[in-house]
């Protein structure tokens, strides 16, 4: 954590969930801008649902996230590559483009110093002579060449990136940590949700540990211990998981759920 700085983003008893059930509750804390945050735990343990809170595509449930200095359509979130429809039809360049639409409007064209800064982009992932494959062309590891190169034309002051890495290739990793890390040498702020923890100790100074509810916060080496990891499993182990629940939208068992939830 960056102390000379002030927050850029501030958590205030927040608890996000869906259908009433709490996904993760009660969170409370500071990331200071210019943190370069890893954001961990098991499955379920609600580390998509704190991305979706911060960016409020979900709205708390109880407290707030209060976003200090930024206005939330400034941030730039990438959500899980599973999310990316590549059955659309469009080309790498216009896809990459629609990084710039909150600057210069979905319909209006680029001017010079735009169309510059899509090819560097381009170019920055590694995607330079591709701007015409449509994007449904790419390997896996392109695409998120792609989506990254998208986030670098937005130029936000906070980056949310949701298991970047989940499925590609070693180089593609190392590429796109490098922009990473450089993203956050330019003084942005960045959270991201990942699994390898071994990529979490050699690239991330802090790390917040979720299962629902915060287990651990701090400086990784610590925050990653065999006794916080144990501690993790067994709060998801005991927490269960609420999808079936969620999915039979019977009102009178989500109560029961909710309530057997706040107290175990
Ligand atoms: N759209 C939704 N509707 C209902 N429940 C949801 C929804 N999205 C997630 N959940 C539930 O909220 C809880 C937290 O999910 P979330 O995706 O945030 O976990 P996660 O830590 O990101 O998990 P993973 O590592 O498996 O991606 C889970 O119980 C999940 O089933």
């Amino acid at each position: 954590m960056n102390s000379a700085q002030g927050p850029i983003l501030r958590f205030e008893n927040l608890t996000l969930g869906y259908n009433r059930h709490p996904a993760v509750h009660h969170l409370r804390g500071e990331v200071a801008a210019g943190s370069l945050l890893a954001v961990v735990g098991p499955n379920g343990a609600g580390k998509s649902t704190l991305l979706k809170g911060i960016v409020g595509e979900l709205r708390p449930m109880q407290g707030c996230v209060e976003l200090i200095g930024l206005k939330r359509e400034r941030i730039a979130y990438l959500t899980q590559q599973s999310t990316l429809d590549t059955s659309f039809p469009i080309v790498i360049h216009d896809f990459v483009a629609m990084g710039l639409w909150a600057q210069f409007g979905a319909f209006r064209g680029f001017n010079r110093a735009a169309k510059q800064r899509i090819e560097e982009a381009i170019g920055a992932v590694g995607l330079s002579g591709l701007e015409n494959r449509p994007i449904g062309q790419l390997s896996g590891g392109q695409q998120q060449r792609a989506r990254f190169a998208r986030v670098m034309l937005q130029d936000s002051p906070l980056v949310l990136l949701d298991e970047p890495y989940g499925a590609i290739d070693a180089n593609t990793v190392r590429d796109l940590a490098a922009l990473v890390r450089h993203w956050n040498s330019e003084g942005r702020t960045i959270i991201s949700v990942l699994h390898d923890f071994e990529h979490v100790r050699q690239e991330y100074p802090e790390t917040l540990l979720l299962a629902r509810e915060m287990v651990a916060r701090g400086s990784t080496a610590q925050v990653l211990s065999e006794e916080n990891l144990h501690r993790a499993r067994h709060l998801a182990e005991v927490q269960g998981d609420f999808q079936g629940a969620a999915i039979c939208h019977d009102n009178a068992r989500d109560a029961h759920d909710a309530a057997e939830h706040h107290h175990g």
